[in-house]
């Protein structure tokens, strides 16, 4: 049984005749908080994909707990403790906040096709999605319909929407995108709070939620990750600072949130 939550082996994606991702190897620790940085199309994205079943490698493997998911459907991956949220808002606008989070509690719990089962575990699910709204502290807007939230809000209740399920292995994809400087600090914490003891990556190209949010930091370039290593190393790695950091880690602050 591998002691990582997540472990990539020489994965490589070619699209075309094109090698997109050139055997990436990756192990992550349990509970561990992983930003994915690197220049613009540098493959963060196409991993991302690969982990959360969207696209299929074009060989080597992907482990979740130390079993291999890399021919498995997102449902399948989903079910075995991984969950993913995107860059586009994945919520129902015309649903409240608490409808929203009883949602994605009920698919969780397994609730989807069974009226009966349905009924007798709706109390639980409404117990589960009252924890979840404070911990993404929205228990105010209990009854507001998701559209009618700010855009912070609703990053907020995807977060909550992704975690319902009780995964292990989160994948965000740029969490803070959009939002304003103390928003996004705001943010961060949360994030921080709502995964604790989960292990959580992360695609980032914001360098101040990098050093506020990650344990360690895997930097893509060109289909390859040239450092996995905690903040302070790869801010100090010669090679990264070449190929992508330059004088923007520099003027970064280090747990700068
Ligand atoms: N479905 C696809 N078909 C063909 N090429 C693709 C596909 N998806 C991504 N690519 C190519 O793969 C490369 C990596 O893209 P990817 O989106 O993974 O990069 P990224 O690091 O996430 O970039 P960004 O930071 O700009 O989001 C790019 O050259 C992109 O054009």
């Amino acid at each position: 049984m591998s002691t990582y939550a997540l472990e990539l082996k020489d994965l490589r994606k070619n699209f075309g005749k094109t090698e997109i991702i050139r055997g990436v190897n990756l192990a992550v620790s349990p509970g561990e908080r992983v930003a994915v940085i690197g220049p613009n199309g540098a493959g963060k994205s196409t991993l991302f994909n690969l982990i959360s079943g969207r696209f299929g490698p074009t060989s080597g493997e992907i482990l979740l707990g130390g079993q291999a998911i890399q021919h498995k459907t997102p449902y399948e991956i989903n079910r075995m403790g991984l969950s993913r949220s995107f860059q586009i808002t994945n919520i129902f606008p015309k649903l409240s906040v608490f409808e929203n989070l009883r949602c994605a509690v009920l698919w969780s719990l397994g609730y989807k096709y069974t009226f009966f089962k349905f009924l007798s575990g709706l109390k639980d699910a409404n117990e589960r999605t009252d924890q979840l709204l404070e911990m993404i502290r929205l228990n105010k807007k209990r009854d507001v319909l998701a559209i009618n939230l700010t855009y912070a809000e609703q990053r907020a209740l995807e977060i909550g929407v992704t975690i319902a399920g009780g995964s292990d292995v989160i994948l965000l994809d740029e969490p803070t995108a959009g939002m304003s400087k103390s928003e996004t600090s705001r943010f961060i914490q949360l994030i921080k709070e709502v995964t604790v003891g989960k292990t959580l990556l992360t695609v980032e190209h914001d360098m101040g939620v990098v050093f506020g949010l990650a344990d360690k930091i895997a930097v893509v370039v060109y289909g390859e990750v040239i450092a996995f290593d905690t903040p302070q190393a790869v801010r100090a790695n010669a090679k990264v600072q070449e190929a992508y950091l330059g004088s923007s880690v520099a003027d970064s602050q280090v747990g700068g949130h």
